[in-house]
């Protein structure tokens, strides 16, 4: 008769491994890290399953079509809107665990929806940023600030324009001061939401080669730049992150990800892409 105590007819389990922690999807040095990410409005989903890593030295441009998600995904590395599912981290700060308007501080951003009064002076329009304002009042501003006001006009090509009211630019001359203004508090991170939109060619061109001088500066912010069209990419920018219906087309270094085969996915369009020097053009293919 078999010794039941001595040899058992059930051999239990060897005690299993812990389970490998989730590998994390972005480096802890990074300046944007999307990981995971779902906004939602009501039942439309406005971002799904987005993992996005910004380097600080890397210069990003952000492409897609109408209603991409392009804006929403900008708005979450502003720190201006909260993610419904995953984490955004920026600069080291995990948003919904940090003092938001401590962080934004750190971000430069420009956008359509900027508002900036018709007759400011110009070089007020940038320095009243010091203080996150919009137009001058009480605000004590020391010399330098002045200085640093002027030295980012000149940087964006519009320094003669300093005394004019901001209300009598162009447009182009508009999207250099927002950008100066921008840059005012010294951020960490630039966000420029669609910078060259309704800009006539010359003053796209004018527009690409100063963001193409900020772009080369190892002192500028890390950049990310959104927009429609691939001609807007400055010489300088290091990759692309491609959008369609709130999910990732394609993402990684400029000359892998800004292609025919990924634009046309995206735009679901035939695309034909070329690249000449580090300008980019796209037409229909046919
Ligand atoms: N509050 C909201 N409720 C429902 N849908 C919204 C809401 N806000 C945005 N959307 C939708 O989310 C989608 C993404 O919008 P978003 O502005 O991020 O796109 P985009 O890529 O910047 O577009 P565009 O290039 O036209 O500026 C769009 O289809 C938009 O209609």
């Amino acid at each position: 008769m078999p010794n039941a105590a001595a040899e058992p007819l059930v051999t239990a389990p060897a005690p299993a491994e812990p389970p490998d922690p989730p590998a994390p999807c972005a480096a802890d040095e990074a300046a944007v890290a999307l990981c995971g990410v779902r906004v939602t409005r009501g039942d439309a989903v406005l971002l799904e399953a987005v993992d996005w890593q910004v380097d600080p030295a890397e210069r990003w441009v952000v492409l897609g079509p109408n209603g991409a998600g392009k804006t929403t995904l900008l708005q979450l590395a502003a720190g201006r809107m909260h993610p419904s599912g995953g984490t955004v981290t920026l600069l080291g700060e995990r948003l919904g665990a940090t003092d938001v308007g401590a962080l934004r501080a750190r971000i430069g951003l420009t956008s359509a929806a900027d508002r900036l009064p018709d007759r400011e002076r110009v070089h007020d329009v940038v320095l009243t940023a010091a203080w996150s304002v919009v137009g001058r009042f009480r605000e004590r501003y020391e010399a330098l600030d002045d200085a640093r006001a002027a030295a980012l006009l000149a940087q964006l090509g519009v320094g003669g324009l300093a005394d004019r009211s901001y209300g009598t630019l162009s447009e182009g001359e508009r999207k250099r001061v927002q950008i100066a203004r921008a840059l005012m508090t010294d951020p960490e991170l630039l966000l420029l939401d669609e910078p060259a939109a309704g800009l006539d060619l010359a003053g796209r061109e004018r527009l690409v080669e100063r963001l193409a001088a900020l772009a080369a500066d190892p002192a500028a912010p890390t950049m990310v730049l959104v927009t429609h069209h691939v001609e807007e990419i400055p010489p300088g920018f290091t990759h692309a992150l491609v959008l369609r219906g709130g999910a990732v087309v394609a993402r990684g270094p400029l000359a892998e990800t800004v292609t025919a085969e990924t634009l046309s996915a995206a735009f679901a369009l035939p695309l034909e892409v070329r690249r000449v020097g580090e300008r980019f053009t796209a037409a229909a293919a046919g």
